[in-house]
Order: C-alpha cells, then sequence, then structure tokens
C-alpha cells in the first residue's frame, strides 16, 4: 500500500483554480520532488495536505487513512509533518525547546501535573530532554543545544526544523524549498542530511525545491506542477529531460 495516495486534488481562490485534478503516490520510504514555476501550486499542495486548506475536490489518504480536510494538528497526529518556505522556528526559545515543543504531541502531563510540579512533570521532562538531545545528536545540534534558535547560522537553523519535524514522530515529511537561501556548501551538507533522514528514521519525504542540483542530486521521483496540474510524473532523469519540463521553466 502507498504511503500517500493522493486523487483528484482541487482548490480554488475566487477565479484561480490553483490546484486542479492532482493526484500522486509516494511508496514508504520514497524521496519525492514535487517542482514546477513559481506560482504553480506546490506551497498549496503542502498546505492542502497539512489542513491548512480545505480542498474543494479529491481525496488524501495517508498510510490508508482519510485526512481529506482535517485539522492541522489532527493531521500532524496522523503523521504528517513539515517545515516552511521561510523557517518558522520559535527564535526566542532554545534549540533544545525547540525539538521539545514537538516532542510535546506525544509526552504529556496534565495542566495541574504541570503547575504542581507533580513528580510525573519531572519524569516526562526528562523523558524529553533525552530524546531531544537524541535527535539533536543526529544533526549535529547538541552542542548548541542551550542557545537561542535566532542565534544559530542559516544553514542550522534549517536543520533544527527538521529534527523539530521529526520530533513529532511522523510518516512522511514535508520539506518546503529547504535550501532556499544556503549557499553551495550548505546545501549539499543539507543533501546529505536528508539522505541521512530518510535511510535512518525509515522517512517517506515530499520535497519542494527550485535548486535543480539538489532535486537531481537526491530526488528518485518528480512530480512537476504547472498553472496547478500535473504536467509529468515519473523517474527523476526522465522528467528532467522531457521537452515539456524544458519549455515550462525556460518558458518558451
Ligand atoms: N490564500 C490564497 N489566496 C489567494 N490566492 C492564493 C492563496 N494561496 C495561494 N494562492 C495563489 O495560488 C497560486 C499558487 O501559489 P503557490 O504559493 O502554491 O505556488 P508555488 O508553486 O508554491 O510558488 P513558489 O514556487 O513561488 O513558492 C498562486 O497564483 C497564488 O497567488
Amino acid at each position: 500500500m502507498a504511503l500517500l495516495e493522493i486523487k483528484n486534488l482541487g482548490i480554488s481562490f475566487g477565479g484561480l483554480r490553483a490546484v486542479d485534478n492532482f493526484s500522486i503516490t509516494i511508496e514508504k520510504g520514497q524521496l519525492y520532488g514535487l517542482i514546477g514555476p513559481n506560482g504553480a501550486g506546490k506551497t498549496t499542495i503542502f498546505n492542502l495536505l497539512t489542513g491548512v486548506y480545505k480542498p474543494n475536490a479529491g481525496t488524501i489518504l495517508l498510510d490508508g487513512e482519510n485526512i481529506t480536510g482535517k485539522k492541522t494538528m489532527e493531521i500532524n497526529n496522523a503523521g504528517i509533518a513539515r517545515t516552511f518556505q521561510n523557517i518558522r522556528l520559535f527564535k526566542e526559545l532554545t534549540v533544545l525547546d525547540n525539538v521539545k515543543t514537538g516532542l510535546h504531541n506525544r509526552h504529556s502531563y496534565s495542566t495541574l501535573t504541570g503547575i504542581l510540579r507533580l513528580p510525573k512533570y519531572y519524569k516526562v521532562e526528562k523523558e524529553m530532554d533525552e530524546k531531544a538531545i537524541e535527535l539533536l545528536k543526529v544533526f549535529d545540534l547538541d552542542q548548541e543545544k542551550d542557545i537561542l534558535a535566532s542565534n544559530l547560522p542559516y544553514g542550522k537553523q534549517r536543520k533544527l526544523e527538521i529534527a523539530r519535524a521529526l520530533a513529532t514522530g511522523p510518516k512522511l515529511l514535508l520539506l518546503d524549498e529547504p535550501a532556499a537561501g544556503m549557499n553551495p556548501n550548505e546545501t549539499k551538507e543539507l543533501m546529505d542530511t536528508i539522505r541521512f533522514v530518510r535511510d535512518n528514521f525509515d522517512m517517506t519525504i515530499l520535497l519542494i525545491e527550485h535548486d535543480m542540483k539538489l532535486v537531481s542530486g537526491i530526488c528518485e521521483k518528480l512530480t512537476v506542477l504547472n498553472f496547478g496540474q500535473v504536467l509529468i510524473q515519473g523517474g527523476t532523469a526522465d522528467v528532467l529531460n522531457d521537452p515539456e519540463v524544458i519549455k515550462a521553466y525556460l518558458g518558451e
């Protein structure tokens, strides 16, 4: 069974059909790229997948579960986590606490336990600290655990955002332009990180990206979107060599 199966998804904003008849099948463990020119509808698909927008057509199945039209929190609990085009960290929290916000949906205590600092509070907080540090080690961020997220260099903020998303224990990780604003060295390191996450967390990853080096370097399959519709889907090399794709990108 596919991990993600989207059928005939659609949404309009006023007169604009931003996503139209969009279908995709992603197998477990796949590293899948969603590409297309500016304004093609890529981020809108992420927003539909994460409950930010409700579709007016189509269905979304995650691991067989119908999550169409569910709320963001419910979808996160069902197993989808994301990062954003413009990094969204809690800038005034430490690196460690940012990851712990991701863990809160799986480790919890009652409000009263928190206020009264009952033994369970300390137990759960300790467990979360340990888990968060484990994750930070994976991303080589454990040395910086006590500094504010805003004080991390850009490339590390991107990594922290991925770590926080993984803390929620997703089945599917969505990365929205993870290489945006990165220099070539940071991008190369990011590619290694994404591969590492897929291999070591047994993760399925769908990413939006304009950096073709990253796309051709790590994605196994691609869907090209143009004016809200699928232009072509298939293996990365075949798709990138397709004349229609070249035309859509060069605007000829
Ligand atoms: N909330 C909204 N209200 C109105 N129009 C919207 C809304 N969200 C997206 N759109 C429109 O839908 C279209 C697709 O936008 P979207 O951001 O999904 O494109 P994209 O492929 O992610 O582009 P980019 O690569 O530039 O990020 C655009 O024309 C955009 O203006």
